[in-house]
């Protein structure tokens, strides 16, 4: 889809042939070196007619043919007084037509933040002979406002793409968009794809898309070892979701085991990976998956993760749609568990920092701890979110990826080992890095609304039952196989 908006229109770049051929498709990682680096992906776009404009999110640039052929050298961003950014090669840098105007744009707190589309032209290049290319920035953020500590002239170099992550539940409607969207990041080399159902032509599917990660399939426990051997980062969101009518204990019952199962195999096989744990119940699977490391003796707190993005992704897209504000720019810390009112979104902690009614904070919180229950009932019975839920996983491993990477201002909320409230798991903002959680950040549990602190008080018995269910459940279990 592709239209032009009157806000933003990119600039056509001149000397479009409106070729409708479909032009070898192939990606280019970039990565801009530097405090705040960005990453680029160069998607190449054939044009599908001559006044084909792109879909911008928030920036639109254009970038000379010359810049996108010489892609090997070092490029050039420097920002300039008035925060646009010129893009150009080496010395001889050519300032862009920027239509960017979004000094927010970098003020936030969360890890990924956007996606900005950039059109620019290409006759000869990593791209081959074609003439569009789309380039989507992955952002960093570091948790303070006002203007970026950007570096005056940061370098982008080629990227290597490097990393491998393991997709265990490939088949599923979260599985499959999360391959997806895991192949589109220029840090990943391979994917592991891992169902009990068939996988294979998921992954061949996935192959005919021309970005540089690689997708390898792995069907049945007989290959499960292998699909985890020598990944950085395992993904789990096997299990059934929840459907309409169905209780917490159903859910429970069927997920603690596959998750028990798979635990035991990434600890045998990848007791070094960081783990993303999405299958359902997170706030007691994951305590789950802490038992499992814990009994096989690899257990590091720092690298077992309750995938809580959902709710933060959730939180900020209804704020800003209740407040009328740009999307990217808001970001809502969310606190707690995964469920119900174990969710809390600190709504006092929006940023841009925003005021609220009481009446509307009432509404947001509910809407947020009752949205995944808007889906299930929406989908009547099909299953819970899917490509949101694959977003938020997909923003998660790019942050995880990105700190594993080295870069030092990763944040992002998760549900992690604890020490910040007398609970053992709490979700809450995490500084992430090459080890996986460095810090946790206090002061967001610091200076809480009435409200917000009534509701984290409230939380606390439902996230405690929750926790010692996941434990009981593996204690229950080792002792079972004990006695025969
Ligand atoms: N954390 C969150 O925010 C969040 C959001 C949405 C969904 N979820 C959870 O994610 C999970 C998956 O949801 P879905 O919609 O993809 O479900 P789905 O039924 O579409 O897919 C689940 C997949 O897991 C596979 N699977 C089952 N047992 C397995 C095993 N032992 N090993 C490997 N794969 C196995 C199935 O074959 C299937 O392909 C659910 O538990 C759901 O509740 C979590
Ligand atoms: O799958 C579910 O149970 C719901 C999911 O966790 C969600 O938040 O949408």
């Amino acid at each position: 889809m592709e239209r032009g908006t009157k806000k933003n229109t990119p600039i056509e770049p001149k000397g479009q042939t409106g070729s409708s051929q479909e032009a070898n498709r192939l990606p280019i990682c970039y990565r801009f070196a530097g405090r705040h680096p960005f990453h680029l992906t160069l998607l190449h776009r054939a044009r599908v007619q001559p006044s084909a404009r792109w879909i911008t999110t928030t920036a639109t640039r254009c970038i000379t043919k010359e810049m996108i052929a010489s892609a090997a050298s070092a490029l050039y961003v420097s920002p300039v007084a008035s925060y646009g950014t010129r893009i150009g090669l080496g010395p001889k840098a050519k300032p862009l037509h920027l239509s960017q105007k979004t000094p927010k744009l970098f003020k936030g707190f969360n890890g990924l933040k956007a996606a900005a589309l950039v059109s620019c032209e290409s006759d000869t290049s990593f791209l081959g002979n074609g003439r569009n290319a789309t380039v989507w920035v992955w952002e960093s953020f570091k948790p303070k406002l006002g203007r970026p500590n950007l570096r005056t002239k940061s370098q982008l170099k080629p990227q290597a793409s490097s990393f491998k992550v393991a997709v265990l539940g490939a088949a599923g409607g979260v599985g499959q968009p999360l391959a997806l969207l895991i192949k589109m990041s220029p840090l990943v080399s391979a994917v592991h794809l891992y169902d009990i159902a068939n996988v294979k032509g998921i992954a061949a599917d996935l192959n005919h898309c021309n970005t540089p990660a690689r997708v390898l399939d792995f069907t049945g426990e007989s290959e499960l070892a292998s699909s985890l051997k020598g990944v950085d980062v395992v993904v789990i969101p096997a299990g059934i979701p929840q459907k309409p009518g169905m209780t917490c204990d159903d859910l429970f019952n069927v997920n603690a085991n596959i998750v028990r199962s798979l635990m035991e195999a990434v600890a045998d096989n990848a007791p070094d990976a960081f783990i993303h744990i999405i299958s359902n119940p997170v706030n007691s699977t994951v305590p789950v998956a802490a038992e499992v490391l814990k009994q096989k003796g690899v257990y590091d707190p720092r690298r077992l993760f309750g995938v809580t993005t959902l709710d933060v992704v959730r939180a900020s897209t209804f704020v800003a749609q209740k407040k009328n504000l740009k999307l990217i720019d808001v970001s809502v810390p969310v606190i707690g568990g995964h469920a119900g009112i174990t969710i809390l979104p600190l709504l006092s902690k929006t940023r841009p920092s925003v005021t609220f009614t009481d009446g509307e904070v009432e509404e947001l919180t509910v809407r947020i701890q009752n949205a995944g229950m808007e889906l299930v009932e929406g989908k009547a019975g099909a299953g819970s979110a899917t490509l949101s839920m694959a977003y938020a996983a997909a923003r998660f491993v790019e942050s995880s990826l990105r700190a594993l990477d080295g870069d030092g201002d990763v944040y992002e909320c998760s549900f992690v080992q604890s020490d910040l409230t007398e609970l053992p798991f709490f979700a809450s903002r995490v500084k992430l890095s090459r080890k996986g959680v460095e810090a946790m950040i206090p002061s967001d549990l610091q200076g809480l609304t009435d409200y917000e602190a009534k509701a984290l008080e409230a939380l606390k018995p439902e996230l405690k039952a929750c926790i010692e269910k996941g434990v009981s459940f593996v204690h229950k279990q080792t002792a079972a196989a004990a006695s025969g």
